[in-house]
C-alpha cells in the first residue's frame, strides 16, 4: 500500500464547459478549505496546463478521468495523470483485477503520492439502470464486490454514493482510506442527474472521507458561501 498525501474533506468539481471560467470561480476559493476536480469535460476543454495551474495555486486536485481501458493503456494514462502532481487519480473498477493492477503499479512508482481510487457503481445509476447493463445483483452487492476487487489489488479506496460509505468501511481497512462520495446535495438542492444521494453532513455521519460536489455550488450565487456551509455542517458530523 503507497503512503499517499491527506485528502480534502470537500472536492469541488469544475464542470465548466469553458476553461476562461474557472480562474474567475476559483479565485473565490481557499485552497486550505477545498480541493478542486477537474473531470472529462473540463479536462477535454482545458487540458493538462489548466490541471497544473490549480495545483501551483496550492490546491488538492482530483483528476476524475475514470480510466477503463487494457491494463497497458491505464498504466501509462495513470503515470501521465501522476506527473501533473494530482492528489488523487481514479480508474473503474469493472475494468477489472488486472487494470487495476497495473495502475496500481504505476500510481506507486511515481515521484508524486496520490491516492488510486476505483469508480463502483456510478452515482447516476440506480437497480434498473444496472439491470439495462446486465448486472442484475442488487447494486449495494455490486458496490461491495467491485471495493473488494480494488482493495484486494491495493487501491487506496473507493468512488461510491454516501448510501455505501458504511459497508466501504469494513472493506478498505487501512487507518485513512479514500472513501469519496459524489452525490451529495445538501438538503432541498435539485437532484439534478443524480439517484443515490445524501446530504454533506449525513454522507460524513455515514463514513464517507471526502465529499464531490459540483452544481449546488459552481451554480450557485454565492460559492464561496455555499462551501462554508458545507464544510460547517459537515464539522459537527466528523
Ligand atoms: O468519479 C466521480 O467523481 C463521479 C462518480 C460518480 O459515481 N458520480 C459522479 O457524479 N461523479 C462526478 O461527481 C461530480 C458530481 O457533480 P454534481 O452532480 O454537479 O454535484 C461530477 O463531476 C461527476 O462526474
Amino acid at each position: 500500500m503507497s503512503e499517499t498525501a491527506p485528502q480534502p474533506q470537500l472536492y469541488v468539481a469544475l464542470d465548466f464547459a469553458d476553461p476562461k471560467l474557472v480562474e474567475p470561480f476559483v479565485d473565490q476559493l481557499n485552497p486550505g478549505e477545498c480541493g478542486l476536480k477537474v473531470g472529462k469535460e473540463l479536462f477535454t476543454r482545458g487540458g493538462p496546463d489548466l490541471v497544473r495551474r490549480l495545483v501551483q495555486q496550492g490546491f488538492p486536485v482530483f483528476l476524475d478521468l475514470k480510466f477503463h481501458d487494457i491494463p497497458h493503456t491505464v498504466e501509462q494514462a495513470c503515470k501521465a495523470a501522476c506527473d501533473l502532481g494530482v492528489r488523487l487519480v481514479n480508474v473503474h473498477a469493472m475494468g477489472g483485477r488486472a487494470m487495476m493492477a497495473a495502475a496500481r503499479r504505476a500510481v506507486s512508482e511515481s515521484s508524486g503520492s496520490p491516492a488510486l481510487i476505483a469508480v463502483t457503481v456510478l452515482t447516476s445509476m440506480n437497480q434498473s439502470a444496472l439491470a439495462e447493463v446486465g448486472v442484475t445483483r442488487p447494486l449495494a452487492e455490486q458496490v461491495s464486490m467491485l471495493a473488494r476487487l480494488a482493495q484486494e489489488e491495493g487501491l487506496d479506496g473507493v468512488v461510491c454514493s454516501a448510501l455505501e460509505a458504511h459497508a466501504m468501511r469494513r472493506i478498505f481497512t487501512q487507518p485513512v482510506p479514500a472513501i469519496v462520495t459524489p452525490g451529495i446535495r445538501p438538503s432541498g438542492a435539485a437532484l439534478d442527474d443524480q439517484s443515490r444521494v445524501m446530504t454533506p453532513s449525513e454522507a460524513i455521519f455515514a463514513g464517507a472521507t471526502s465529499l464531490v460536489v459540483g452544481r449546488p455550488i459552481t451554480r450557485a450565487p454565492n460559492p464561496a458561501g455555499v462551501v462554508s456551509d458545507i464544510l460547517a455542517s459537515i464539522a459537527s458530523s466528523d
